[in-house]
């Protein structure tokens, strides 16, 4: 098995070195020729505007958004998250809008920029996991009955999933926890 991770910008490494400590293959996608023959591709944290202008402009994003859209796994952690809403309540730029969250960009305010939570994340594990929020979004609306919730902290949704794509606020990467990444590659190997 083959796990890509966009890797423009943001929390790469982390990612990479949480899918070799579970011995999987792993490219950095930085071209769109790097996006074939990947199994699934996880978009890290970062700034959305940022990696956002950058796949436009390479074309990465329209080969990935078709990629998505016939099944390719997908998990977003933060920026990454925002990359995948078709709905960004507090701006005006849409990236791949492939999954049917809206999404508040810098949901947890300015006094509280990052924080760590321990939550049960529905799917994933059973007992409480360290989750880290770092100026992160929440999803502030679901736009089909096609997106199951799988956690939420203070009342707000944080993690979710519909279909070959799951979507995260926080960054299991950046804890020693490996239940996330464990869980999507169940998702890539089905
Ligand atoms: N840690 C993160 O990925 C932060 C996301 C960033 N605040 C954004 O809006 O893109």
């Amino acid at each position: 098995m083959k796990i890509g991770v966009l890797s423009i910008q943001g929390g790469v490494i982390e990612h990479i070195n949480h899918l070799k400590a579970l011995g999987v293959q792993t490219i950095e996608v930085k071209k769109k020729e790097d996006l074939d023959d990947i199994d699934g591709i996880i978009l890290p944290g970062g700034e959305s505007t940022t990696i956002g202008k950058i796949i436009s402009e390479n074309g990465i994003k329209d080969k990935l958004k078709k990629l998505i859209k016939e099944g390719l796994p997908v998990w977003g952690t933060c920026a990454g998250m925002i990359l995948l809403a078709k709905e960004i309540k507090n701006d005006t730029r849409r990236h791949l809008e492939v999954m049917d969250i809206e999404v508040e960009r810098n949901a947890f305010g300015s006094q509280i920029n990052s924080f760590i939570e321990n939550a049960i994340i529905n799917g994933v594990s059973n007992n409480p996991i360290p989750l880290v929020f770092i100026r992160a979004p929440y999803i502030s609306r679901i736009l089909s009955d096609d997106v199951t919730i799988l956690g939420s902290v203070g009342g707000k949704i944080v993690a979710a999933r519909q279909r070959n794509m799951l979507a995260t606020a926080f960054h299991p990467e950046l804890t020693d926890n490996l239940e996330f990444h464990k869980y999507f590659l169940d998702m890539c190997q089905k």
